[in-house]
């Protein structure tokens, strides 16, 4: 019998997007394939300086793996979903979207939270998402937001060395690389970003072997609650930097979905939450951004755009 040609898996080489990558070659091998892990390294990963929003935003992670890609180099790449821009001009396309892990967002804080019910303590927080700046902002308007780049370990590093209060971090980007115990507090109360805590394999266009293949990865309900979320940042025509936020998760045989936008200084916030039949889903993220749009929260991306 003629042997199988090994899958060739392209990851950037963090060690969370690492961690990722062999969780999907993991999964493919039980289905009874080979796979090989090939490193590419992404603008993103590289620069540490230029603050993300600064970066040209869209597909700072993702371009080198998609040359890669297109080039016949790796024949899928693992993403994380949230990176992933939701408009794609190229003939590549998401074959699968795994089991979503831990959507929250959590706050490390070296010395302790009891800083968070002093209101008259000037706390300072790093992050580099304007989504956890405004909503932080809303929530501890007295606050002060920096800026930190790099990866999880990078961003770890740097909370522990700074005199900051705090910093967040996607609770599934710790965990799996088991930096979980860092957490000092899950943010129950902040919208995650879209896709937050999923992945996403990417196949070429037309390539049906690699997508009969992939697409037995994907799992049903984390690919309907995404598309949700990505369909709503979509409308708000808002890209991965906006202050917007979106999250659905399925219970029973409903969907719920909870979405925010606000001004990057936090001071207005827009909310949609609605429960909808499953059935009824696929429409929700464009209704809820029409929802939004219609109360004025264009504005933001106006801001956004002139910032
Ligand atoms: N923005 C970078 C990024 N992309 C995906 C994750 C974590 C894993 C995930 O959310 O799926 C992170 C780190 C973070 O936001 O703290």
């Amino acid at each position: 019998m003629n042997r199988q040609a090994t899958i060739r898996i392209g990851t950037r080489d963090s060690e969370l997007a690492t961690w990722q990558a062999k969780q999907v070659a993991k999964e493919l091998q039980e289905l009874g394939h080979e796979t090989e892990l090939v490193f590419v390294k992404s603008e993103g990963d590289l620069d540490l300086t230029t603050p993300l929003t600064e970066m040209g935003g869209k597909g700072v992670f993702t371009k080198a793996l998609d040359d890669a890609q297109l080039n016949h180099v790796i024949d899928i790449a693992v993403h994380s979903f949230k990176d992933l821009p939701t408009e794609n001009p190229l003939p590549l396309k998401v074959a699968a979207v795994m089991e979503r892990a831990d959507p929250r967002d959590s706050l490390v804080a070296p010395a302790g939270t009891d800083f968070l019910e002093d209101t008259s303590y000037r706390a300072t927080i790093a992050t580099s998402s304007n989504r956890r700046r405004a909503q932080w902002l809303h929530r501890y308007p007295h606050h002060e937001i920096v800026n930190i780049r790099g990866n999880v370990n990078t961003r770890l590093e740097k909370v522990h060395a700074n005199d900051w209060d705090g910093a967040i971090f996607a609770a599934a980007g710790l965990q799996r690389i088991d930096l979980g115990h860092h957490i000092s507090e899950y943010l129950d109360w902040m919208v995650s970003a879209a896709a937050q805590g999923a992945m996403a394999v990417m196949i070429r266009d037309g390539d049906s072997k690699m997508e009969n293949i992939v697409s037995q990865l994907n799992h049903d309900k984390t690919a309907l609650c995404t598309a949700v979320e990505r369909d709503f940042l979509h409308d708000m025509e808002a890209g991965c930097s906006a202050p917007v936020g979106a999250f659905a998760v399925i219970d029973d045989e409903e969907l719920h979905f909870k979405a925010v936008a606000l001004t990057l200084d936090g001071r207005k916030q827009y909310d949609f939450e609605k429960r909808v039949s499953v059935g009824k889903a696929g429409d929700l993220g464009h209704a809820a951004a029409q929802a939004l749009l219609r109360q004025g929260a264009g504005k933001i991306i106006e801001e956004m755009r002139s910032e």
